[in-house]
C-alpha cells in the first residue's frame, strides 16, 4: 500500500463490532450538540424477506428506545413482491422511487433509489443499508454515525467487515464480496492507490453528511458505490472520508452471473472517472456492453446487455430538491 494510503488505514480505521463496543451515550450527546438529525435509508428491491425484521430492530433500538435516528425510510425500487407493505407494517416510510421527483422521470437500479432518497428524506446525517442483511445488524447504525459525530471533518464513512458467502444454504466463513475481490480492489488500487486502504468500497454500508452527497453524482445502477467513494475523494479529500470495522455481514447473495453484469456497471463507472480529467492519464473508453455466455448442450450462446455508466447529477442542481426543503436540513 502507497504510504498515503497507508497512513490513512491506520488514522481512519475505526472499530465498532459490537454494541458493547460502542459508547451511545457519547453518541446521543454528540448528536443534540451539533443539533442533528439522522436519516436512514434501505433501498429495497424484492426484500419482503428480510426488510420487516431489520425495519422492526432498527425502529425499536433507534427510535423507540433510544433517540438516535430520527427518520427510517424504505425505498421501494421496483419491487414486485411486498417489500413495501412488509416495510410499512414494520414501522418504516415507504416511498416508491416512481413517486420521488416524478418530473424527472425513474431508471431502474439501486443508485437511482438511493439518489432519490435524498429529495425524500431531511436529516443532516444520512445512513444507508441494504435492506438483505441477515443476522444483528443493530450496531451498523451508531457504528456508522460514530465518525461524523465526533470529528467534523469527516464527511463520508465506509462499513467495512468479514463477509461470509452463502451459496445454496451453503455458508463459507469468508469469500463475500466476490464484485470487490475480483475487480473494484485491483482496479481502484490501479487507478486510485490512495483508496487502497478501504476495506469493503462497494459495502452497502455508509453515511454521510448531506452537504458532502447532494454535491456528488449519483450512478444509477450498481456503480453507485463505487462512483460515490471516488467523488467523494475529489470533492473533499482522504481526510474527509473513514472507514469502520463492523465486524461481520451478511446478506443475501446473487449469482455469478448477476455479479458480473453487477461488475460490468462498477468497471463502467471506474472508468468514467478515469476519463474524466485526471492529469497525465490516458483516457480510457468503456464499451459500455457486457456479454455472457451460457451452454445450451450444445453450444456456447452469447447474450449482450448494457452496462454503460447512467447517473443523476448532485441533487444541489435539482431546483425541486431546494422546494422540498430537503437540503435545507443539511
Ligand atoms: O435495482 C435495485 C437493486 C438493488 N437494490 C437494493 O440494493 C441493496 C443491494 O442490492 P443487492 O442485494 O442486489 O446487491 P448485493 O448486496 O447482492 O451486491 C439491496 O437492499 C437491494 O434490494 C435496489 O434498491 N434497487
Ligand atoms: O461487494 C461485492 O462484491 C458485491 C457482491 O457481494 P457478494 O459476493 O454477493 O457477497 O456486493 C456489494 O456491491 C454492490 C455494488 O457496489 C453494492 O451495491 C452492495 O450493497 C454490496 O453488497
Amino acid at each position: 500500500m502507497r504510504p498515503d494510503a497507508r497512513a490513512w488505514f491506520q488514522h481512519r480505521t475505526s472499530s465498532a463490532t459490537t454494541l458493547a463496543a460502542i459508547d451511545i451515550d457519547a453518541l446521543l450527546r454528540a448528536k443534540r450538540r451539533g443539533g442533528h438529525r439522522v436519516s436512514v435509508v434501505l433501498p429495497a428491491r424484492n426484500e419482503a424477506a428480510t426488510v420487516g425484521r431489520l425495519v422492526a430492530t432498527l425502529r425499536e433500538r433507534w427510535m423507540l428506545r433510544l433517540p438516535l435516528v430520527d427518520e427510517l425510510l424504505v425505498v421501494d425500487s421496483d419491487s414486485t413482491d411486498a417489500t413495501a407493505d412488509v416495510a410499512r407494517a414494520a414501522g418504516a416510510d415507504v416511498v416508491a422511487t416512481t413517486a420521488v421527483l416524478p418530473a424527472h422521470g425513474s431508471r431502474p437500479g439501486k443508485g437511482e433509489a438511493l439518489w432519490k432518497s435524498l429529495a425524500a428524506t431531511t436529516g443532516d446525517l444520512v445512513v444507508f443499508l441494504d435492506a438483505d442483511l441477515i443476522g444483528d445488524v443493530a450496531h451498523y447504525v451508531p457504528g456508522l454515525l460514530g465518525p461524523l459525530l465526533t470529528d467534523p471533518q469527516v464527511l463520508y464513512v465506509k462499513g467495512c467487515y468479514t463477509r461470509p458467502l452463502e451459496i445454496d444454504g451453503q455458508v463459507v466463513p469468508a469469500g463475500g464480496g466476490r464484485v470487490t475481490e475480483l475487480t473494484a480492489r485491483p482496479l481502484l488500487n490501479a487507478l486510485w492507490p490512495e483508496l487502497a486502504g478501504f476495506v469493503q468500497p462497494l459495502g452497502g454500508e455508509y453515511a454521510g453528511r448531506r452537504s458532502a452527497l447532494e454535491q456528488v453524482p449519483f450512478v444509477s445502477a450498481y456503480g453507485v458505490e463505487v462512483g460515490l467513494l471516488i467523488d467523494l475523494l475529489r470533492l473533499g479529500g482522504l481526510p474527509a472520508l473513514a472507514q469502520v470495522d463492523l465486524g461481520v455481514r451478511r446478506h443475501t447473495s446473487q449469482s455469478q452471473e448477476a455479479l458480473g453484469v453487477m461488475a460490468g456497471e462498477v468497471v463502467s463507472a471506474i472508468l468514467a472517472r478515469a476519463e474524466s480529467g485526471r492529469p497525465g492519464h490516458h483516457p480510457l473508453t468503456a464499451s459500455g456492453l457486457l456479454t455472457q455466455f451460457r451452454h445450451d448442450g450444445s453450444g456456447f450462446v452469447p447474450s449482450s446487455r448494457a452496462v454503460a455508466v447512467e447517473e443523476r447529477p448532485p441533487m444541489v442542481t435539482v431546483p425541486d430538491y431546494r422546494a422540498h426543503g430537503a437540503g435545507m436540513a443539511g
